[in-house]
């Protein structure tokens, strides 16, 4: 996979280059491309924002610089556009297995009050274009969510994690979030580990770590609840 990022920070991304992501562009599973779009700017302040039409607070991020420095980076190779935006369609584990498949995505990371809408509207008609959001709240620029998005779909990619079978069990993958997890000392500031999981009976032990995950999601996220299919909750389930 391919991944480039359009930013006017490109320090924002250096963490990208650390750790397993860094490892995994070392072993060729992964290319980064970092750009700073002001590279694509031609005017000695190097602008990249200007007033919004219709007034309003704050800038909005010009549509030529934004298309000269999208045009150069993406060149003919077919890609998936990302914008990172508060208005866009939710980033879930679903989107990142969806784009754990692709060849090549580029984000666009917005800053000020965001980017002219053209951009999005110019290149949807060649390529997909996909507005999302990491969760309702404002950041000042799209190259955090950028970090939490490619984190989450390289470590999807074959080879990047030690054990892939965690990928598959993943928290979500059953629709429900992961319970309470523990290791040594079995006692610890007299806190005891729950004695089933030293039991040795594994049909126990999976009963009590989904009772223990139903337990925390209708707590937690009773909208995830809701969102399960009939079948995936069993009688016993029932009972949360
Ligand atoms: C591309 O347009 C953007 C992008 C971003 C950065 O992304 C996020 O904030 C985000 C991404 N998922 N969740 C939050 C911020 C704005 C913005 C809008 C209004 C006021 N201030 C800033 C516009």
């Amino acid at each position: 996979m391919r991944i480039d990022v359009v930013t006017i920070f490109p320090g924002y991304l250096a963490p990208l280059r650390e750790a397993l992501l860094g490892r995994a562009i070392e072993a060729g599973l992964v290319e980064l491309g970092v750009h700073d779009l002001r590279d694509w700017t031609h005017d000695v302040h190097q602008a990249v924002d200007d007033s919004p039409y219709g007034g309003g607070p704050g800038m909005v991020m010009r549509p030529q610089v934004w298309g000269e420095a999208l045009d150069a980076v993406l060149g003919d190779a077919p890609a998936r556009l990302v914008v990172p935006t508060p208005a866009g369609r939710p980033f879930t584990q679903a989107t990142a297995q969806a784009w754990a498949g692709e060849e090549r995505l580029v984000f666009a990371c917005g800053r000020y009050e965001g980017i002219d809408q053209r951009v999005v509207d110019a290149y949807a008609q060649r390529m997909p274009v996909d507005e999302v959001s990491i969760g309702d709240y404002v950041l000042v620029g799209g190259e955090v969510a950028v970090l939490v998005m490619v984190e989450a779909v390289v470590r999807l990619l074959p080879g990047v994690l030690g054990n892939p079978v965690s990928a598959q069990e993943d928290s979500f993958s059953d629709g429900l979030l992961e319970g309470p997890a523990y290791t040594r000392p079995v006692s610890w500031r007299g806190l005891d580990v729950p004695d089933v999981l030293r039991s040795g009976n594994h049909a126990a032990i999976a009963r009590w770590r989904r009772d223990r995950a139903l337990e925390r999601t209708a707590a937690r996220r009773p909208d995830l609840l809701d969102a399960l299919p009939d079948h995936a909750l069993d009688r016993t389930d029932r009972a949360f």
